[in-house]
């Protein structure tokens, strides 16, 4: 994957979040990659902290949220330093997001095919998109700037509550902390003010300029329309009067009617032509809509445009949220739970559906789920989270087929094994409270094979392969050696034959779409 573009960046993220019982540690310095056309699954127990952090991405934290530390970096922007302007088109153009609950994401008395268009036809004033263009970097340059003085002033307010909630500093330490952070922060705040005016002016200039651009290609947009709508009307009107001229010959009145009514439908059609360049218009918003429901395999899908939300089946109305994330044509889709809901043979049909979107468009998706099973076959890699933190990852195969740390083992033995009926064996113990996270490997509470060094130090991580990393005590070196579960061992038996049987299966099955 390293010679591939990195389409995403996370680098040392940390959240928290404010409560009223101190802070809950959500997320805890985690770092991956992603790169063009490959899914990246991140998979842990309920509460691991999967949605928090795809929410850091998306810019749709809590309002209680505090990022600690770290970077998101996409496209050569760090997403935690956007202006929420910024960032809402990102989260439009960009990044497209389905969760769990498709009932949740519809609206329930709007017709779907008004669901799917009406990002598009929102979106679709060309004239306004094409003007801001043409300044946005000044714009957002403007814009970024006031929002890093805005967080640089909540940074502030955040590290003082920090240090106030701290029960192991004394009063004078905290006091100390707090000063030289007041300080810290008011030079940055001097220097980011001082900017402003500079940048400001430069937006405004970089608008006006805008504005007279845009002016001058309206007018050269209606010159051209004007043109070519005279060109057409010239040859109308031309062939009406041939149509005089050719009274008494039945014949050739037939076909010069027929010519005139294939240039009005030319005018017609050039109208639409003109409109389209100046807005998305609603025959074009329908078009795409109908394409993109057969993409996802609605069938029929003029029919199904009219219809509401109720009149489609839990899978089908998942594949009308896949359709809205896709309108915008996403470089980025984040899949939150997006088949939880769904009994297991839609859940196939689902997974499969993203599955051929990703190669189709060439996507790179975030794939959360609580259900490593679920990815066994759709993962390129895979990042096992625990209480906030990353505890292994490596490719889907290397988690599959080699997993070095006990959670996941513990995750894979809790995948419920559908070939053999297997009993689900669930993780005993609950995971930590995260307003207190433990000081060494979180899972050594829960971990039968834990070492004494785990309730005392956090485990870095050791490497497996180039692509394979685990953070657990059991790969240093001087740890005892201990061979993986039985259980594991089956499994990884078991998978490594129901995979190629599953292989050899669908190189031969023909897609199957989902009844209704
Ligand atoms: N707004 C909030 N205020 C306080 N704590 C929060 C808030 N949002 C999330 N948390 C906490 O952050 C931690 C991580 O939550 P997160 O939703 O990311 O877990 P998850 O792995 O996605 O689990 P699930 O599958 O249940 O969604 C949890 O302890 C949760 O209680």
């Amino acid at each position: 994957m390293s010679n591939q573009e990195k389409v995403l960046e996370v680098k040392n993220l940390t959240v928290s979040f404010k409560t009223p019982n101190g802070l809950v540690r959500a997320v805890r310095d985690i770092s991956f990659d992603l790169y063009k056309g490959e899914t990246l699954a991140i998979v842990g127990e309920s509460g691991s902290g999967k949605s928090v952090t795809n929410r850091a991405i998306m810019g749709i934290l809590a309002g209680n949220a505090i990022i600690d530390d770290g970077e998101i970096n996409y496209r050569n922007q760090d997403l935690t330093k956007l202006s929420e302007a910024n960032f809402h088109k990102i989260r439009g153009n960009e990044i497209g997001m389905i969760f769990q609950d498709p009932l949740s994401s519809l609206n329930p008395i709007m017709k779907i095919g008004k669901q799917i268009t009406e990002a598009m036809l929102v979106n679709g004033n060309r004239v306004k998109n094409r003007f801001i263009d043409l300044f946005h970097n000044e714009y957002h340059d403007y814009l970024n700037l006031l929002t890093r003085i805005k967080l640089a002033k909540k940074d502030l307010k955040d590290k003082i509550y920090e240090i106030n909630v701290d029960k192991e500093m004394t009063k004078a330490d905290k006091r100390e902390k707090i000063v030289a952070y007041k300080a810290k922060s008011k030079a940055l705040l001097a220097d980011l003010k001082s900017q402003v005016p500079d940048v400001k002016r430069r937006y405004l200039a970089a608008k006006a300029t805008a504005k007279v651009q845009i002016k001058k290609e309206i007018v050269e947009v209606n010159q051209e329309k004007q043109k070519a709508v005279s060109n057409l009307n010239a040859e109308i009107a031309k062939k009406v009067s041939a149509l005089k001229d050719a009274q008494g010959n039945e014949a050739q009145q037939k076909r010069i009617n027929q010519e005139i009514r294939e240039l009005r439908v030319e005018l017609s059609n050039l109208n639409e032509a003109f409109r389209r360049r100046f807005k998305v218009t609603q025959k074009e918003a329908y078009e795409r809509a109908i394409q993109i429901m057969r993409e996802v395999n609605i069938p029929d899908p003029e029919k199904r445009f009219n219809q509401y939300p109720f009149q489609f089946s839990g899978g089908m109305r998942q594949r009308i949220v896949i359709a809205i994330a896709l309108t915008a044509n996403p470089k980025l889709l984040i899949c939150d739970e997006p088949t939880t809901a769904l009994d297991v043979t839609i859940q196939e049909q689902i997974l499969n559906q993203i599955k051929d979107i990703k190669k189709e468009r060439d996507l790179s998706v975030i794939f959360i789920t609580h259900d490593l099973g679920v990815v066994a076959n759709m993962a390129d890699r895979v990042a096992v989270m625990y209480a906030g933190k990353i505890v292994e990852y490596g490719t889907a195969d290397e988690i599959f087929y080699n997993p070095k740390h006990p959670y996941t083992w513990a995750l894979l033995s809790s995948v419920p094994d559908l070939d053999t009926k297997d009993k689900l064996v669930s993780i005993p113990g609950t995971p930590p409270d995260m307003l207190f996270p433990p000081k060494g490997d979180a899972f050594a509470e829960r971990n039968k094979y834990a070492l004494k060094i785990d309730f005392e130090e956090q485990p870095p991580f050791f490497k497996v392969s180039d692509t394979h990393y685990a953070a657990t005590w059991l790969l240093h070196p001087d740890a005892p050696k201990i061979p993986t579960p039985p259980i594991i061992q089956q499994r990884i038996e078991r998978y490594t034959k129901t995979t190629a049987a599953k292989l050899a299966e669908t190189e031969t099955k023909t897609k199957t779409v989902e009844g209704e």
